[in-house]
């Protein structure tokens, strides 16, 4: 594992009666762009911030770019750049003089300092703001401007944690193209955590899902989607006793496809959904149950978490309220 960007063993944070990260074993090959998806809470941020030698493990081994997290944790911070979640850009400064401080304090030479700066701006296309304020900048060229920061040292490893959290679609897409440029163009091994499955679907080539500081699956998008074995068929009932009655059906009769059902909806997992409909209708209807809605579609992560968890992220995100997590959704204005 040597030659891996990234290696965990059984790494574990707890915090008094809560384990944040629950023996977490991954390993991430160099050039990789890997994906931790999960809800709020699910323990993403505090992986790595672990990997990034700024939390403690409680137990359990790491090491990035071969470097050991505690024994070695100067050469593991060389090594990596991270784009924080909240942003810790000076407001007061320009984006240059941001670039500048973070030069400074990973030490390097102010002739390089101002040629890594040039080359980084360019990068993120920001050149031509490089002496305005901060404050005047909006959501997504302060994000832009904070990977270029994590880029100023020339990192084997960037970690991005939430990269496009509260930004609109059209700056999520132009920040996608970036990520994607980083890691194909420059080969940068990226490691991001999102809460958006369409992010991790269209970006990562691997990803390991997390719930409750827990891996719970992991492989290629198209791995974990291909797993649950072909269309999905969403069904809105009446009542949620209604949806409970139809699964009660599908589990007793497995061969007619896996089910999981939340409040009035049901899922059916099935390998030939055109055929499924009129079956599932035949059956409803011979159960005395009332439809709202039928839709047939292929499956998405959301779906390959509802299964491993038996409940959507979305779901699992509301019963998530840190304060972490509202101090967040109001800054994003939902
Ligand atoms: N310093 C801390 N002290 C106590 N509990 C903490 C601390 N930091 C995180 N937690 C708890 O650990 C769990 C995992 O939090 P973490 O921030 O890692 O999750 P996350 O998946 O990154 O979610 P988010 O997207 O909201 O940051 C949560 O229940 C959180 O409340």
């Amino acid at each position: 594992m040597a030659d891996a960007a990234i290696h965990t063993e059984k790494i574990t944070k707890k915090y008094d009666g809560l384990t944040a990260v629950d023996n977490v074993d991954i390993t991430v090959e160099k050039g990789e762009l890997f994906g931790l998806l999960g809800p709020n809470g699910a323990g993403k941020s505090t992986l790595i911030g672990m990997l990034s030698t700024m939390i403690r493990p409680s137990s359990g081994n790491a090491s990035v770019w071969g470097y050991d997290i505690r024994s070695d944790s100067t050469k593991v911070r060389k090594s990596i750049g991270v784009v924080f979640q909240d942003t810790t850009l000076d407001q007061k400064l320009t984006g240059r003089e941001n670039l500048d401080l973070h030069g400074r304090l990973y030490g390097l030479p102010k002739k390089l300092r101002h040629q890594r700066i040039s080359e980084v701006l360019e990068l993120v296309e920001l050149s031509q703001w490089e002496d305005e304020i901060v404050q005047k900048y909006s959501g997504g060229m302060m994000r832009r401007l904070e990977i270029a920061r994590g880029l100023m040292h020339h990192p084997n490893v960037l970690f991005m944690d939430e990269p496009t959290l509260g930004l609109d679609p059209q700056t999520r897409n132009h920040i996608w193209d970036y990520i994607k440029d980083l890691n194909r163009e420059k080969s940068i091994t990226i490691i991001l955590t999102t809460h958006y499955m369409e992010e991790a679907d269209r970006l990562c080539k691997r990803l390991a899902i997390i719930d409750h500081g827990k891996i719970i699956a992991r492989g290629t998008p198209q791995e974990l989607k291909s797993a649950l074995g072909g269309d999905i068929l969403t069904l809105e009932l009446a009542t949620t006793e209604g949806a409970g009655k139809l699964t009660e059906h599908y589990k007793a009769n497995p061969s007619s496809g896996s089910v999981s059902a939340s409040d009035n909806i049901v899922k059916i997992t099935t390998a030939d959904g055109e055929r499924t409909i009129p079956e599932v209708l035949k059956i409803t209807s011979q159960l005395d149950l009332d439809i709202r809605s039928v839709s047939l579609h292929k499956p998405t992560l959301d779906d390959v978490f509802l299964h491993h968890t038996g409940k959507g992220i979305r779901d699992a995100e509301s019963g998530a309220g840190t304060m972490k997590t509202l101090r967040r959704r109001s800054r994003a204005g939902k």
